[in-house]
């Protein structure tokens, strides 16, 4: 059996627990809902680790990384390989076949695997960095983005080059690459921020207690010929209009999120409202104009509107892209303004034959004439 790392530094330091109500406030809306650790509410529940805990007598929690629907997410010491890694720990119910298998089926096909997060053993993943925050994109320069852009956008053409369709791209599965952490923890926890930590209120508990750019959790991941489709979309901002319209997932699909991925890294916002009538595609009819009128009927969750495919109705001058475009890019000069709204309007179109692949995008002269701006 290979030699088991001691403990990294002997400090039993694992972060501060929030010490008011108002801290109490602020984490809260940041980390999962407390309901989710709780059996009487939920069969999938999610297992409560604790900062310092040794899971399956190997990897040593350190710091926690984010959450989704069916797991949460730790930086872990493994302490047999020595290295720090991201540990998936799935809710109870959920079973990680499907990404498993994703993972797999996505290391033997696709050829360049370099901006996407493959695993190196069953949920244990390479440490990537924070994922996409729009609230951080102020501080950081055109050249970063417009280069996560680009990497975003060729890690995207490698999986559809092998026939994969991701079909999950949103904010929490684009992330930031990370420079090799210090191995000493206090050292860790000057650039990572102190966690900070509570115990879970309210709840039975059934147990005591330039930046790389990638793309990561495959779990909805499929091959497109495969026959059979996991149920799921995307959360509805990122998700395009076919597919609330019930049509089968797409390559086409993939790049309508890659589009508004694109319109957050340079306009720092999602491109289209959801506090119009009828949430989402009210934003996106109030700026592209109305649905091809024969989807009427099809859309996937109750109460769609008629004005939506009412074929008279013509983009908002207040809420079309080029608006969009200059409201949050007002420093933004005529040359790039143009580039930007041609980008846009290739991706954002609902005939889904029209909407350009990633390859194609990777060589369109506008997406070319915007990355030699920023030297991507
Ligand atoms: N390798 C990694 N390095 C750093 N952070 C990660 C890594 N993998 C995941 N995360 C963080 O954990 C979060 C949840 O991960 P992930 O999306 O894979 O979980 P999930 O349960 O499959 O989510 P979903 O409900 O979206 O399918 C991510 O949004 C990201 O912030």
């Amino acid at each position: 059996m290979a030699e088991v790392e001691p403990f990294p530094d002997d400090t039993a330091d694992f972060g501060d627990f929030v010490r008011n109500e108002d801290e109490e406030t602020d984490f809260e809306v940041v980390v999962e809902p407390w309901y989710k650790y709780d059996m009487k509410e939920t069969q999938h529940v999610f297992y409560p680790v604790c900062l310092g805990e040794v899971l399956n007598e190997r990897y040593l929690v350190e710091h926690k990384l984010g959450h989704g629907g069916g797991s949460t997410v730790w930086m872990t010491r493994d302490l047999q390989d020595k290295r720090d890694v991201a540990l998936k720990v799935l809710a109870l119910g959920e079973w990680s076949d499907d990404e498993t298998y994703m993972q797999d089926v996505i290391i033997q096909n696709v050829q360049d695997t370099s901006h996407l997060v493959t695993y190196l053993g069953v949920l244990v993943f390479p440490l990537i960095g924070p994922c996409l925050n729009p609230l951080m994109l102020g501080k950081m320069s055109m050249i970063t983005r417009m280069s996560a852009a680009r990497q975003l956008l060729e890690g995207l053409e490698n999986l559809h080059n092998a026939g994969i369709v991701h079909r999950d791209l949103n904010e929490r599965n684009c992330m930031w690459g990370m420079a090799p952490l210090d191995h000493n923890r206090s050292a860790k926890y000057k650039v990572l921020d102190r966690p900070i930590k509570q115990i879970i209120p309210y709840v039975d508990l059934w147990k005591q207690g330039e930046l790389e750019f990638y793309l990561g959790d495959f779990a909805l991941a499929k091959k497109l010929s495969d026959p059979v489709t996991q149920h799921g979309l995307p959360p509805s901002k990122f998700c395009s209009p076919d597919r609330l319209h019930g049509k089968e997932p797409s390559f086409a699909c993939d790049m309508w999120i890659y589009m508004i991925i694109f319109a957050v890294l340079y306009l720092e916002f999602t491109p289209f409202h959801t506090i119009m009538d009828g949430g989402i595609i009210g934003g996106i009819t109030a700026s592209l104009g109305p649905l091809p009128e024969e989807w009427k009927g099809l859309y996937v969750y109750s109460e769609p509107l008629d004005l939506w495919y009412d074929q008279d109705r013509k983009p908002n001058p207040r809420f079309d892209l080029p608006t969009t475009i200059a409201y949050y890019r007002p420093d933004a000069d005529l040359f790039e303004r143009h580039h930007v709204l041609s980008i846009m309007s290739k991706v954002f179109t609902y005939n889904i034959e029209e909407r350009l692949t990633a390859t194609q995008l990777l060589r369109d002269p506008s997406f070319r004439a915007i990355m030699d701006r920023y030297g991507c």
